[in-house]
């Protein structure tokens, strides 16, 4: 493991997020069980990005969903720019939270209404995060929302099947701007994505990264992302942390055979797919 831990103790800053200690087991059945979350402590430092990466299962969705508090945690602490998240039905305490962290999926189409124009879901939004405006303060809100993640009112007064994959997920970042939350946590948000749009999609995050002074928790099982975006990263296998440190650290001197592995697997210019990562980790970190 490596021994320089993306830690805003460091630096002294209030980290953004801090997770400590997290535990979260689903009982599949009377006797099957799956350890989603085993001890899982990391900080998201403020202003930067840190990518949680590993395979499918490793329980990357699990964490991001229970920071955001769509799901609770058998054991340990989440805090939000100094905030405990702690598992409410209240509707002041989840919108209160939703300020601090707003969540972009994979998928944007969960937050599309397929016979409504796309600005509804930003209207919505901003009924719930800006009462100070009126219906032509929303509307004109949502039109610099959509400037600023690069979509025009055409865009604004589309369905959502006349957009692309890409435009449709730059309206969940605009929904999620709507807040103007302090953290977003993005959910293998360009995972979708063709690769020259998801270079365009993360070059719109860095600007607004800069611009709002946002921080980001980005979730990818697609370590060519995290070199591109992140600052810190952790690798997680089987709900556990494996190894932290910083981008150089991880991508260039992995300390744990399986972030090596993952790395060896991960598609590369010229790369061929003759087997899974699946398959390469099942072999083992040997082979
Ligand atoms: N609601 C649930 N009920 C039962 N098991 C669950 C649930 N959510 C997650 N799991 C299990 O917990 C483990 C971690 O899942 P999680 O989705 O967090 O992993 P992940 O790394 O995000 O994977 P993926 O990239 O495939 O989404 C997996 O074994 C998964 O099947």
């Amino acid at each position: 493991m490596t021994t320089t831990p993306p830690d805003a103790a460091h630096d002294g800053a209030e980290p953004m997020i801090e997770v400590e200690h997290l535990e979260r087991t689903f009982h599949l059945s009377r006797t099957a069980r799956v350890t989603a979350l085993d001890d899982v402590s990391c900080t998201l430092r403020p202003g930067t990005c840190l990518a949680v990466v590993g395979e499918s299962g490793s329980g990357k969705s699990t964490l991001a969903r229970v920071i955001v508090g769509l799901e609770t945690a058998d054991a340990g602490t989440v805090r939000i720019a100094g905030a405990p998240v702690r598992p409410t039905t209240s509707r002041r305490a989840l919108h209160e939270r939703a300020k601090l962290v707003q969540m972009v999926f994979q998928d944007p189409q969960g937050s599309l209404n397929r016979s409504l124009p796309v600005s509804a879901t930003i209207n919505e939004m901003l009924l719930a995060h800006r009462p100070d405006l009126d219906r032509a303060g929303r509307r004109a809100r949502t039109l610099e929302l959509f400037a600023e993640v690069g979509l025009t009112e055409r865009h604004a007064d589309a369905k959502p099947e006349a957009l692309s994959g890409g435009q449709k997920q730059r309206v969940a970042i605009a929904r999620a701007l709507a807040a103007e939350p302090r953290v977003i946590v993005l959910d293998e948000a360009v995972s979708a994505l063709d690769v020259s749009v998801q270079a365009q999609v993360l070059a719109l995050l860095k600007r607004l990264r800069a611009e709002h002074g946002l921080s980001y928790l980005f979730i990818t099982h697609d370590l060519s992302v995290v070199r591109d975006i992140a600052d810190d990263v952790v690798v997680m296998r089987s709900g556990r942390i494996i190894e932290r440190g910083s981008v150089s650290d991880i991508l260039d001197r992995p300390q744990d055979p399986y972030t090596r592995l993952l790395l060896a697997s991960a598609p590369r210019p010229g790369w061929k797919p003759r087997r899974g990562l699946r398959d390469a980790l099942a072999a083992g970190p040997s082979a």
